[in-house]
């Protein structure tokens, strides 16, 4: 594709990844997640997340590692790459980073955000990032989670 538009940019590379970060102004968000079919949910949970710094960072499942969350055995419907232009095209995304792992740890290590943030479907005291961000003198917390909005209800309800 010719001529991609500026959001495009928002797109790192793991290579790209530690001059991309630095360059950011701190303090940076970082949340990570499939996104696979976008919802008001997902929006106003990105808003609400930048609001917290001065940037936001997704970590997005490659379609190999969200093939292992027992999603579906046709999840996720979008591929990695149509996912990650759809949250770089929004607003609060400053930036998005494929992760290939089960969880985003690694990626984590390597971006040391300011905060983590999982929407409230998350106990985020039981997860694993929380004392990863929180050794570095980072934090972590739950944001509101809006009812009535998920990828998998919206599926069902286009598959009758
Ligand atoms: N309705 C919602 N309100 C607030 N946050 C949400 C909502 N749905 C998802 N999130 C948050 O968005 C991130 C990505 O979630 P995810 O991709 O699992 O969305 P989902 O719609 O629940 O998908 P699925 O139904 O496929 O599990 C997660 O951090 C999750 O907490
Ligand atoms: O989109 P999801 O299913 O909310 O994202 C998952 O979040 C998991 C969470 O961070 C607990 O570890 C993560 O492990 C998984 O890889 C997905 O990103």
């Amino acid at each position: 594709m010719q001529d991609l538009p500026a959001f495009f940019d928002k797109l790192c590379s793991r290579e790209q990844l530690a001059s991309r970060i630095a360059a950011l102004p701190r303090p940076l968000v970082f949340t990570n997640g499939v996104f696979d079919i976008l919802h008001v949910g997902h929006v106003s949970y990105l808003a609400r997340a930048r609001a917290l710094g001065a940037s936001l960072v997704i970590g997005l499942n490659s379609d190999a590692s969200a093939r292992t969350l027992g999603k579906g055995p046709d999840r996720p419907l979008n591929r990695e790459a149509d996912r990650a232009a759809v949250l770089a095209a929004l607003e609060s995304v400053s930036l998005v980073a494929l992760f290939d792992e089960n969880m985003p740890l690694e990626l984590l290590k390597l971006v040391r955000p300011d905060l983590y943030v999982k929407g409230g479907d998350y106990e985020i005291e039981s997860l694993a990032e929380t004392p990863l961000v929180r050794s570095w003198g980072g934090d972590a917390r739950a944001l509101p989670f809006i009812d009535g909005y998920s990828t998998t209800s919206l599926v069902r309800r286009i598959r009758g």
